[in-house]
């Protein structure tokens, strides 16, 4: 019997989809992972190393003990009514656990929740912005996801009817955006960021690509910023947010504010502020600028990335609108309802006073500063291997140094049917289990050479990393010098 379902008759737009981060290079690591369970030694390396995505916690990192706990004493509420559970887990914690209970329906986590998330629970993730930006926010405004991909998905959904809707996407990007809007059949409208300036977003640029795309017929509905960066950590400031703000509303599109990475800053001469403050301390309000802004518990000092909890903030909106997104959620019923009490948590954790403060505060800072050390110590090793320049990392979780590749290597890869990067990293795998994403994967400009690479294996873990990279790229130079 003919198969009635084929690759080629497929949905085009899924074919069109590329997600690099869990490409071909992270299939054949698994695979070569496979092959060290059930062949040890037979490879040049011991361990798979995965460099390729945000994902702390597989590198070893760990969850921060109050939301566990209140998790925990949330998922088994009988949990409460124990006397040992007084000195296994923090008083702050139980009477948060209660408080958080209280909220849901019937104390029930197992329960199917508001489309939008427990009323309770988006009761403090809009506290826990107003306490950040020193501006109100609204419960109703909140959108409590699995993770921020399904805000993205959402927006997209809402926004491109056909493929003359684009958006404006920085490039490099996350993949997330490109392989959404291709799902979505829109069209990806790319303007790039600087490299030589810190990755720099120019407005000049902006504004060349929008005006470029619209003359070709394109109807331009969104820019998306992500800040800080991924996969190029750069992190704005504040007079280009304010720069990118005037032109979103100059020119009538949506914001679309990545800020996952909100916790991740390494520097002290940079700050992040959400582009809420911004929109609300230029005197906008309501109805001057739709934004939609995007945070998760995944990233961070957190990195609760499998626990699947998120938000998304939107405002400047009309009512009909609103209740067309409201729509999509409800089509999804809800979202996961530990995510939720993580997603409220992340906005609003241990305050001076509370018990578990003291002990919260040092495993957050403990996680931030040893990120901070992590991405210098990779970034230094990257800058002194030949032909390696790589920005530094202001923040989020990613180096991405460019590679002037010798024309032998680029002319190997041709052969083999790659790209360049990804010729270089599937290399690097093969003789060193490590895993890093070619920049191909995010864009680059053409005709430069990049990989992504995180800076989250731990710490004892660096000097092997760097050691490994160096002789592989030595030897790799060495068989392909021009
Ligand atoms: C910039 C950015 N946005 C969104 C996401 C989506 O993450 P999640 O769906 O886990 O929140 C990621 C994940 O790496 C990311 O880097």
């Amino acid at each position: 019997m003919a198969a009635s379902v084929t690759v080629e008759n497929l949905n085009p737009k899924v074919l069109k989809c590329e997600y690099a981060v869990r490409g071909e290079i992270v299939i054949h690591a698994q695979r070569l992972q496979q092959q060290l369970q059930t062949q040890p030694g037979s490879l040049p390396f011991d361990e798979i190393l995965y460099c390729n995505i945000g994902n702390p916690q597989s590198l070893g990192q760990q969850p921060v003990t109050f939301f566990r706990e209140v998790l925990a004493l949330c998922d088994h509420p009988c949990l409460l009514e124990k006397e040992e559970t007084k000195s296994l887990f923090s008083a702050d914690a139980i009477s948060r656990a209660k408080q958080i209970l209280a909220t849901i329906p019937g104390r029930a986590t197992g329960a199917y929740s508001h489309s939008q998330g427990i009323k309770g629970l988006r009761d403090a993730i809009a506290a826990g912005i107003m306490s950040r930006d020193g501006f109100p926010a609204n419960a109703d405004d909140i959108f409590i996801t699995d993770g921020a991909s399904p805000g993205v998905h959402m927006m997209m959904q809402l926004l491109i009817r056909n493929e003359k809707d684009g958006i404006l996407c920085p490039i490099p990007q996350y993949p997330l955006y490109s392989a959404s809007i291709a799902l979505h059949g829109g069209a990806l409208v790319p303007y790039y960021l600087n490299e030589k300036t810190g990755w720099g977003l120019e407005i000049s640029d902006l504004k060349m690509q929008l005006e470029n795309a619209r003359s070709k017929g394109i109807d331009v509905r969104a820019l998306v910023v992500i800040n800080p960066g991924n996969p190029t950590g750069q992190v704005l400031a504040e007079d280009n947010q304010y720069d990118i703000v005037k032109f979103c509303k100059n020119e009538g599109l949506v914001l679309l504010a990545d800020e996952v990475y909100q916790e991740n800053i390494y520097v002290d001469n940079k700050k992040f502020n959400s582009f809420k403050k911004i929109v609300r301390s230029m005197g906008y309000g309501e109805d001057d600028l739709p934004l939609v802004s995007l945070q998760s518990v995944s990233k961070g000092y957190y990195g609760e990335c499998g626990k699947r909890g998120g938000y998304m903030e939107i405002t400047g909106f009309s009512a009909p609108v609103r209740e067309q997104i409201y729509k999509i959620a409800s089509v999804n019923l809800c979202s996961n309802i530990t995510g939720q009490i993580l997603a409220s948590l992340v906005m609003n954790p241990p305050k001076v006073g509370d018990e578990s403060y003291a002990s919260y505060k040092a495993e957050k800072d403990g996680i931030l500063e040893s990120l901070a050390r992590r991405a210098k110590a990779l970034e230094d090793a990257f800058n002194k291997l030949e032909g390696f320049s790589c920005n530094k990392a202001e923040g989020a979780m990613y180096l991405f140094p460019q590679i002037l590749l010798p024309q032998k290597a680029i002319e190997a890869a041709k052969a083999a049917k790659k790209a360049p990067d990804a010729f270089y990293a599937l290399r690097l795998l093969e003789s060193t289990g490590i895993v890093v994403v070619p920049g191909s994967g995010f864009g680059q400009v053409p005709g430069t050479w990049h990989i992504r690479c995180t800076i989250l294996p731990q710490e004892d873990k660096i000097p092997a990393v760097i050691s490994r990279f160096r002789a592989f790229h030595e030897a790799f130079l060495a068989e392909y010098r021009d």
